[in-house]
């Protein structure tokens, strides 16, 4: 095990926010709500649950899971305005969160505005927050874009004003882990506020990079349920839990076993089906066909084993394929009352290679055992 993270660690998902903000995908008030709960059940401390500047309809529905009883905080998402504020206002969530742009290219060529107008913004903002008594976290949009002494001027002037939490984003998904380390860690030198890393996944190192915010002092992640998100989308809540769990030995308070449940469902909600080897939930993930690796497992399952699947509620797959040797053919016939003489043993690999480079699966135990009866007079076995 490595350096531990040293501080409690909350994962804030964000897939009823920014997962459904992935282009195409649409959740109906229950899915929403259905999420919300299963999130709940899992264990996930906190949530942001949607954004109230979409209107009244998705304030109803952020007011319902809001109101539904979870034990998780909720959060709200908001531009840096007062409207939103207003709006947010009125979703009883735990944490209204403010976002703003802080590189220069999204102030001058998104806000069209300059540096002084968004400090003024997050100054009159937050303190609006405060004094309509709810909780401010302010969003630092395109954070890794930003020049680091104007990010701490904004820094400085939310934390003044009364967040208390800063979200640095890498809007872009653009960082690396170790240009992550030193920004959070130069930010947690500068700063008392919760930090909370939310990190794209567009070269695909939005766990990575989360990862190491945490390590350099990150006190919050954003993830998302399979890493729905926009675009290549965000951390995904299965790999950043299991890794804080197996890197670190940090617990999340997330119970792993229902990972897999949680995926099915936020895939079926969201018409974006898991891959079959997405890591953690992916249908294939822990399916085993080479000759080495079968073996190995058979002998001792730690030989081939990142962690006991059953910590997501799951089980090792032994599977026959072209790459397949002995010792898996010997435990399938075994599996299924077949004797196998060892003479027998090559012949029926050769047959299962064909088998399944023909058919481009694994056999059934239907048509293992009919491969099993073609070779047995090849052997001299049966007449
Ligand atoms: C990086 C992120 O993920 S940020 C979250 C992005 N999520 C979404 O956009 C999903 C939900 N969005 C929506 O429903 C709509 O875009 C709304 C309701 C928020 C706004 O809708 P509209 O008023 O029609 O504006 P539209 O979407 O065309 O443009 C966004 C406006 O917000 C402004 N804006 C963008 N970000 C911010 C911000 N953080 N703070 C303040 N203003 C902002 C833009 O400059 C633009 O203003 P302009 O019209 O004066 O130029
Ligand atoms: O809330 C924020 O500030 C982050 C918004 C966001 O999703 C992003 O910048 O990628």
């Amino acid at each position: 095990m490595h350096d531990p993270v040293a501080w409690p660690v909350t994962v804030n998902d964000t897939t009823l926010r920014d997962g459904e903000q992935t282009a195409g995908v649409a959740f109906t008030d229950e899915e929403k709500l259905q999420i919300a709960r299963a999130l709940d059940d899992a264990g996930v401390p906190e949530m942001e649950v949607g954004i109230a500047a979409m209107g009244d309809a998705e304030v109803a529905v952020i007011r319902a899971i809001t109101r539904s009883g979870l034990r998780a905080r909720t959060m709200v998402w908001a531009r840096m305005s007062e409207i939103d504020l207003r709006l947010a206002a009125r979703c009883d969530a735990d944490l209204v969160h403010l976002a703003v742009p802080v590189s220069d290219i999204q102030i001058t060529h998104k806000l069209r505005q300059g540096r002084e107008a968004v400090l003024a913004m997050v100054k009159r903002c937050v303190a609006a927050a405060r004094d309509a008594g709810l909780t401010p976290s302010v969003g630092l949009e395109d954070a890794s874009r930003a020049c680091p002494d104007f990010l701490l001027r904004v820094v400085e002037t939310a934390q003044r004003a009364g967040a208390v939490r800063v979200r640095y984003a890498d809007t872009l998904g653009l960082l690396d882990p170790f240009t992550t380390r030193d920004r959070i860690a130069s930010l947690r030198s500068e700063c008392d506020l919760e930090i909370e890393i939310h990190a794209h996944n567009d070269l695909g190192l939005a766990t990575a990079n989360t990862l190491a915010a945490l390590h350099a002092g990150a006190t919050h992640a954003s993830v998302t349920v399979n890493g729905l998100g926009e675009r290549a989308g965000n951390a995904p809540l299965e790999e950043v839990v299991m890794a804080l769990r197996h890197l670190y030995g940090v617990e999340t308070g997330v119970d792993t076993r229902t990972l897999p449940a949680l995926s099915q469902r936020v895939a079926g909600a969201a018409c974006r089906p898991v891959a079959a080897n997405k890591c953690i939930v992916g249908e294939a993930v822990f399916s085993h066909e080479s000759g080495i690796h079968v073996d190995g497992l058979l002998k001792d399952r730690r030989n081939y084993e990142t962690f006991d699947p059953a910590e997501v509620g799951r089980e090792h797959r032994l599977v026959l394929g072209k790459h397949s040797g002995a010792a898996g053919v010997r435990a399938a016939c075994q599996r299924l009352g077949l004797p196998l003489p060892d003479e027998a043993v090559p012949l029926l690999l050769e047959r299962i290679r064909a088998h399944a480079t023909a058919i481009k699966r694994a056999p059934s135990d239907d048509q293992l055992e009919r491969l099993y009866i073609g070779v047995l007079p090849l052997a001299g076995l049966v007449n």
